[in-house]
């Protein structure tokens, strides 16, 4: 039985009935997601996010790979549009129209993900997913923090942050070990601190928002813990919530489906006995394609 300070748990598979498809559906339906991450020595970290943002149902997903010979070379997934990250951010994304962003993952500090982050948060009223090297950007520049609270403020929950325990101890100046002694004071926390939606990653993932207190995610495994699976929620999320623009799914019901989605496919693989030792985040990629559809 949780206590009456327990946060409430996730148990928002309902959601997947609202994306279920019109028959004369199109791709523009699914929406256009952009995913910005890949610097050298981390391309498989936006591979991973963009395999996951197809596996799970957008209608275009676009790589823009800081690593210009990485973005020549992912011929295993051929539905990706993979491209070099050029350096005018902010005309590319004009230009691209996205439905959704996320950004991070493998996008390294460079000066060209500083100049990408820095598009992406003054790119207007598309949900928009931060995770990985974003985050840690925002931890060590006022002025990027700054400029997400102000996206917040002009357009309330349209922005996710995902953080690990790790991330998050850098965006509150913090250590991890104090982030998951009081792992609700943090993402409390987070939230005042950032004004977005916040998912604390770990065993027993919270989500919370300004306009949400914080749920829990009961389900998930220590099969989890490799490298990539964060990649795989962050693209998950994306590609739910460009579904979500023409389907009625908000970024806040998005982010809770994932979340429970990425948890629960791990669970079913590890009773299939795959994982939890040696579960991929591949493998994690078609198992939460099989739950949303066994749902649908
Ligand atoms: N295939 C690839 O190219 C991959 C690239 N990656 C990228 O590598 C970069 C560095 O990210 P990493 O997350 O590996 O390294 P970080 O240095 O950001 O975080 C690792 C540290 O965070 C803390 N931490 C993380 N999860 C925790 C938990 N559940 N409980 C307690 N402490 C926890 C620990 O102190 C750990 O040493 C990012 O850009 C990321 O996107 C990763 O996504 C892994 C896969
Ligand atoms: N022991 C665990 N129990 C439940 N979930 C876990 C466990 N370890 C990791 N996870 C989940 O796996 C994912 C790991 O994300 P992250 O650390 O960002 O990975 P990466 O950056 O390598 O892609 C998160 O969704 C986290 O909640």
């Amino acid at each position: 039985m949780p206590d009456a300070t327990s946060p409430n748990n996730l148990n928002c598979f309902a959601y997947i009935k609202r994306l279920k498809r019109d028959p004369a559906e199109s791709k523009a339906d699914a929406g256009k997601v952009v995913l910005i991450g890949g610097a050298p020595g981390m391309a498989g970290a936006i591979v991973l996010a963009g395999k996951a943002c197809l596996h799970l149902g957008a209608g275009w997903t676009v790589l823009e790979m800081l690593d210009a010979a990485s973005a020549h070379l992912v011929p295993e997934q051929a539905e990706l549009m993979v491209r070099f990250a050029k350096p005018d951010a902010a005309i590319e994304l004009a230009e691209l129209k996205p439905d959704c962003i996320a950004i991070g993952p493998g996008l390294g500090n460079s000066l060209a993900a500083m100049d990408w982050l820095t598009a992406v948060l003054a790119y207007p009223a598309i949900p928009l997913i931060i995770d990985a090297d974003a985050l840690n950007l925002i931890s060590q520049n006022e002025t990027l923090l700054q400029r997400l609270r102000n996206r917040n403020q002009a357009f309330p929950l349209l922005t996710v942050l995902t953080p690990h325990p790790g991330e998050a101890a850098r965006l509150l100046n913090s250590t991890g070990t104090q982030v998951q002694d009081d792992r609700i004071a943090s993402i409390r926390a987070l939230v005042e601190l950032t004004r977005s939606i916040v998912i604390l990653k770990g065993q027993h993932t919270l989500i919370a928002s300004p306009a949400h207190t914080p749920l829990q995610c009961l389900q998930g495994n220590a099969g989890m813990a490799t490298g990539g699976m964060g990649d795989v929620l962050t693209g998950s999320i994306a590609a739910l919530a460009a579904q979500g623009i023409r389907h009625e799914l908000d970024l806040w019901e998005a982010s809770c489906l994932a979340v429970e989605l990425h948890a629960s496919a791990a669970d079913a693989l590890v009773n299939q006995g795959v994982g939890p030792i040696g579960l991929t985040p591949a493998e994690l990629i078609l198992g939460m394609r099989s739950v949303l559809n066994q749902n649908y």
